[in-house]
């Protein structure tokens, strides 16, 4: 592999500063901090929503605590893929997975192109397999797979004699038709034969799953009288490599996991770890790389790059995974939903990059098989990794061969082409595919992805943080790959609770970062970087404190925001914030509607769908109720800009409880108004205690963050929110308004 005797590095890492940054963050915290000492020595104010408010501020500034240190020293990686191709004899096999779970949310065309982009990778074909994982059982995607193999056959090798930039067809058709204008006879008619070919194949693919019995036959029949939730392994070999040539195509196999009603699969991270096995049998690359199956290559040369950090001699010893950004295409204008995450991107990736490294995001990521079987670096380095045959069988499960393949992994051996055969395997791969295979062994504890929580993703990632590896971003130029992003605000919701949901299951298990820093290897920053992202399970909650605060005080006539000099400090430190986050959105090229709505948005997403993930996941810890992975819709874009109609980007309800909280927010605020408007509100307990100004500006500032809720009342159908929500927020506020004078009165 790497050549000990190249001395330039395969990659290099630059930090840079961000001065103005260092020092707007600084005074944010500075103010925060000023803040919480007025309240402190202002004994005067002390009073129930002093304390509150209080509480809820120290929240706050220990967030900006979390955000400031993610962000404080950006670094950038450069990789060199020419260096790496002087210095490595032979490049390394790369393992490629891809996971599906419903050909409804996730329509097979929309994988079908992931894969093609991936079969068409810049990289020798025979040291690449693609692993497609679906978790439907279903006979539409294997037909769909089949298809595109076929079509593959043409279209890989178009791709290469080309060299296309965008290798998923259905985005290269898209682009403006530019390139079959050319003065090349030759290539025009292949683009033309090639497009003519995918319309067929999109075609030939669109159809109702429902009307699949029809297909029900031959190689077919394995998927009759299976559904989803009941069905043995069913793994196909769709494309083979047979004579392992460099420019034929890759591996392609199908595999669906052995699944039976209320036996736990573990969702995504199962699929993972069922991949994982059947690759190790088949294949056993040393590298694997993951991708969802929305999310296509956007750069051909992307393994080239990642393997420059792999490969690198520094990368070899320290670096577990490579993690691509995740980007998207066909994004609504102005980002309405505030879930593109450009800025985002932008300051904490880079900021992530400068210390132990970015999380693992569950796609776009290159895994080290060894890692993944649980080496730690500190293994690695003396060698210590020598385990017992019965300690293998213990960790991973009863297969043998599996085993064999696991010691070729761990003792950094790799198959040559000549061991590999694939129909041979596929029997032990059955195996080693069923949901019993994983009883007593270590398979989501210690070994591959981690169960317990559905953000496995994170989980997966700080475990290896944990054993002391690091991590590296690679983004290079063009992105490397992009996927959907939702393009409604209902399934936004749903994956922004699912997020959640899982991020507070890892702070709660004995994984919390917390223990992580204290006990193991995650380093002090890396931790810090952790509890950022876990805070969005947090947050939620503190931020409908605070709401409920504002509008207590409206409604019982009192205060929480300081009455004297000191009120220059709330107020200097939302002007502060502001100015400094619009410039951060201009100076990125983005709209000042863009900042708005993702202003709008971080008040609006964490009070409603990470509060109910925040309340699901205190009633998972009372065992009231079991958390499921609710998969994100996925929808091939409108194709060109005309067709969007009017009302791409407006808000829509559902009956959902998702949208509940608020709505009684809203109620909250419009009620407190009220009440200060028409003067019904109760004396306070001394007559200094009035509510002011800044209080009734707060609730304003809301309701206008609320403005869609507030025009959904209002409107009927899929634009409005239904009676139902309204009525249960509508008892919820009374029951608020009643509690409030209750304190008061009492
Ligand atoms: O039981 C399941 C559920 C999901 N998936 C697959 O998991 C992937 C991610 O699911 P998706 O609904 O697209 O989730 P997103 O919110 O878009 O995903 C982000 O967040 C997840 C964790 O919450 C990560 O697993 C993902 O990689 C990450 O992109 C998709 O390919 C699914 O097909 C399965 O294979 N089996
Ligand atoms: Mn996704």
């Amino acid at each position: 592999m790497a050549n000990p005797k190249s001395v330039l590095p395969l990659y290099e890492k630059n930090w840079y500063k961000h001065t103005y940054k260092r020092v707007l963050d600084s005074i944010i915290l500075i103010l925060l901090l000023l803040l919480l000492g007025y309240r402190l020595v202002s004994v005067n104010n002390y009073s129930l929503p002093w304390f509150v408010a209080f509480m809820c501020e120290c929240w706050f500034t220990l967030g900006w605590i979390f955000t400031m240190s993610t962000q404080w020293n950006p670094a950038l990686v450069k990789t060199y893929p020419q260096r790496l191709l002087q210095s490595v004899e032979e490049l390394p096999a790369v393992d490629i997975f891809v996971t599906t779970a419903d050909e409804e949310l996730e329509p097979p065309i929309i994988t079908v192109n992931t894969v093609l982009s991936l079969l068409s990778l810049d990289y020798p074909s025979h040291k690449l397999s693609c692993y497609v994982s679906d978790d439907a059982c279903s006979p539409l995607i294997f037909y769909a797979l089949q298809q595109a193999s076929n079509f593959a056959k043409h279209w890989v090798p178009f791709c290469k004699k080309y060299n296309v930039q965008i290798r998923a067809p259905f985005r290269y058709f898209n682009d403006d038709n530019d390139e079959c204008t050319t003065n090349n006879e030759e290539f025009r008619q292949e683009w033309l034969q090639m497009k003519d070919m995918y319309e067929n194949l999109s075609r030939e693919i669109d159809v109702d799953p429902k009307s699949i019995p029809s297909l029900l036959e031959r190689e077919f029949a394995i998927f009759s009288n299976t559904n989803r939730t009941n069905h043995p392994a069913i793994i196909k070999v769709i494309l083979e490599n047979k004579e392992m040539v460099e420019n034929g195509l890759p591996h392609l196999i199908y595999i669906s996991r052995e699944k039976r009603p209320k036996q736990p699969h573990h969702f995504k991270a199962g699929a993972m770890n069922v991949l994982t096995r059947v690759s190790g049998l088949i294949t056993n690359a040393p590298f694997m790389l993951n991708v969802d199956c929305d999310m296509f290559v956007n750069n051909p040369k992307i393994v080239q790059h990642a393997m420059c950090i792999l490969l690198d001699s520094r990368g070899e010893k320290e670096v577990a995974f490579v993690q691509c950004p995740q980007q998207f295409y066909a994004t609504l204008k102005d980002d309405p939903f505030g879930n593109q995450m450009t800025i985002l991107y932008k300051y904490l990736m880079a900021g992530l990059a400068g210390l132990q490294g970015p999380f693992y995001g569950g796609t776009n990521c290159f895994h080290r098989r060894k890692v993944m079987y649980g080496l730690s670096s500190d293994d690695v380095e003396n060698g210590s990794n020598k385990l017992s045959e019965e300690e293998l069988k213990q960790k991973f499960g009863a297969s043998n061969e599996l085993i064999k393949s696991v010691v070729h992994t761990l003792e950094r051996r790799t198959y040559s082409p000549s061991d590999i055969n694939v129909k041979k395997t596929v029997e032990e791969a059955n195996h080693v595919a069923c949901y019993g295979y994983e009883y007593g062994a270590s398979w989501g504890k210690q070994v591959g992805w981690m169960y317990g929580s559905i953000a496995e993703d994170i989980l997966t990632g700080l475990t290896m943080h944990e054993k002391g590896w690091r991590s590296e971003l690679c983004t290079p130029d063009p992105v490397a790959f992009t996927g959907c992003v939702p393009s409604d605000n209902i399934t936004n919701m749903s994956q922004h609770k699912r997020w959640v949901t899982g991020l507070l299951g890892i702070f709660f298990s004995k994984h919390c970062p917390i223990f992580g820093t204290i006990f193991t290897k995650l380093s002090f920053r890396e931790f810090l970087a952790y509890m950022w992202i876990i805070n969005w399970g947090i947050n939620p909650f503190v931020q409908v404190c605070y709401s409920c605060l504002i509008a207590y005080c409206i409604i019982i006539n009192s205060y929480f925001l300081p009455k004297d000099q000191g009120i220059y400090i709330p107020i200097t430190l939302v002007v502060i914030y502001n100015v400094y986050t619009l410039y951060e959105y201009l100076a990125s090229g983005l709209s000042i509607r863009a900042w708005w709505n993702n202003e709008r948005m971080s008040r609006i997403s964490p009070m409603n769908a990470g509060f109910c993930g925040f309340i699901t996941m205190l009633l998972k810890l009372l065992g009231v109720s079991n958390i499921v992975f609710n998969i994100t819709k996925k929808d091939l874009p409108p194709f060109s800009e005309d067709t969007q109609d009017k009302n791409v980007g407006r808000y829509t309800f559902d009956e959902s409880l998702v949208f509940l909280p608020g709505t009684t927010i809203l109620l909250m605020q419009l009620t407190a108004i009220f009440i200060k408007l028409l003067g019904f509100q109760k004396q306070g307990l001394r007559g200094s205690y009035e509510c002011g100004m800044v209080e009734m500006l707060c609730s304003v500032y809301l309701i206008i963050c609320y403005w869609p809720f507030l025009r959904g009342l209002f409107e009927t159908g899929k634009y409005g929110i239904p009676l139902s929500t309204i009525c249960k927020g509508g008892t919820l506020t009374c029951l608020f308004v009643f509690l409030c004078r209750r304190t008061i009165s009492g």
